[in-house]
């Protein structure tokens, strides 16, 4: 008889796993539990039965049924990068999802990086990936992005194909990425899982979540540059950016110091937009749901694309118009996601799509101060983050003074 008793002891154990005493057997079976905004923690529950064989039946059962979900990760490569954020990095890893990845018996090959771009190169060419399910970034953004330049270069040269060609379509990466935040905005993550905390995303890559992304390549004068998944920014954002690279030893904070400096000098850049709209765009700025795994946007245009990179004459879009837009502008930004981070709840674009194809352009023309803080400040509330700017939802711009981005692909 199966039975909900008080614990006569709690253990640690595994994921599915059997104790015995002389008078019951009891398993605990951990789980996950939903919190509030979007946070998720391993609870568990303890069964205790007085007849061995039925509780052995019983956790077979139970591991059968997850031997059947393919989805979940069995090994990853998982690097650290012990300078990001606050630089707690391993020590996040080591007390919060080491344990969880232990306890559903996840292998794991930990790396704590050594320098800048260990990570990317370790991926492009030394990196045994056929033996790993996944690769886990423990860090913020940066890390992410050296991750995903590693892996989407590797399988690029795989695949033979010139990643310098604006036009080629990019091979997908077999490997998924896993983010645990452990950097000072960790805007990837809270746009892909809603929350910054490390137990939900580790959590999140147990149970084999997960969400395909637009990357967006960015190309100078037919040279590959680097890829984007979340903000490709010109002016304001990218002058922040360098700015804050210079303060790094303030941690967090250097992006408060960096963004007052910038907004104050006000400076503005004249050129040329050129970019393409999306043709069969469904979705719209201001539309009030925010993407997440299992859109049905995302999902719908997803099937649509055919992955066409081994047919060369395919490379390219024919008959697409482009859009110039001449001007003075504080920021040129092309949005991939929504951008979201705790400071900007509903993040540049908030109704960007992660895998649509597609990215937000938006433009800030040059404007006085007090407008342009008015802009700003709509980003750290709930508010419509769009008017009364324009946005665009392009697949391209032109060269000079943006660089090319090739049409998205995953
Ligand atoms: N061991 C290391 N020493 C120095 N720099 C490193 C090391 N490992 C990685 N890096 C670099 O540190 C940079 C910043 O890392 P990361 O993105 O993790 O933190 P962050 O910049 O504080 O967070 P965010 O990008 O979310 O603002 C990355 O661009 C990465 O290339």
């Amino acid at each position: 008889m199966w039975g909900f008793l008080k614990p006569q002891r709690r253990g640690t154990l595994n994921l599915f796993s059997l104790y015995r005493t002389h008078v019951f057997c009891f398993d605990a079976v951990f789980y996950v539990r939903r919190t509030t905004q979007h946070q998720w923690r391993c609870d568990d529950v303890t069964f205790y039965c007085d007849n061995l064989g039925l509780c052995q039946h019983w956790i077979q059962t139970i591991n059968d049924q997850l031997a059947t979900q393919t989805n979940r990760p069995k090994s990853l490569l998982v690097y650290i990068n012990p300078y990001g954020g606050k630089r707690d990095g391993k020590h996040i890893y080591d007390q919060k999802v080491a344990p969880l990845f232990c306890r559903a018996c996840i292998a794991t090959d930990v790396i704590v990086t050594e320098r800048a771009n260990h990570a990317r190169d370790h991926l492009k060419t030394e990196a045994n990936l056929d033996q790993y399910d996944g690769v886990v970034s423990v860090g913020g953004d940066g890390m992410f992005n050296e991750i995903l330049h590693g892996l989407v270069a590797r399988t690029q040269s795989e695949h033979g194909i010139d990643a310098n060609r604006p036009d080629a379509h990019l091979a997908p990466c077999s490997l998924r990425i896993g983010i645990i935040p452990a950097g000072s905005t960790d805007c990837i993550c809270f746009a892909t899982v809603g929350t910054n905390d490390p137990v939900t995303s580790a959590l999140h890559i147990i149970v084999g979540d997960s969400q395909p992304m637009d990357v967006s390549s960015v190309h100078h004068n037919d040279t590959f540059l680097r890829y984007s998944v979340s903000l490709l920014g010109y002016g304001f954002y990218a002058d922040i950016q360098t700015d804050s690279e210079r303060q790094r030893w303030l941690g967090p904070a250097r992006y408060d110091l960096s963004g007052v400096k910038t907004f104050l000098s006000h400076n503005y850049y004249e050129g040329t937009v050129s970019f393409v709209t999306a043709d069969d765009n469904v979705g719209d700025p201001r539309d009030k749901e925010q993407c997440r795994a299992g859109c049905r946007v995302c999902q719908r245009k997803t099937s649509l694309r055919e992955p066409r990179h081994d047919d060369p004459s395919h490379a390219g879009k024919v008959n697409e118009t482009w859009t110039d837009i001449h001007g003075k502008f504080i920021a040129i930004n092309a949005a991939n996601m929504s951008c979201a981070c705790p400071r900007s709840p509903q993040g540049l674009s908030p109704a960007a799509h992660l895998a649509d194809g597609t990215a937000d352009l938006i433009l800030v023309r040059k404007c006085s101060r007090l407008d342009f803080f008015k802009h700003l400040l709509r980003h750290t509330n709930k508010e419509d983050q769009v008017a009364p700017c324009q946005s665009f939802s392009a697949r391209g711009t032109s060269p000079s003074p943006l660089a090319a981005l090739a049409p998205p692909s995953r």
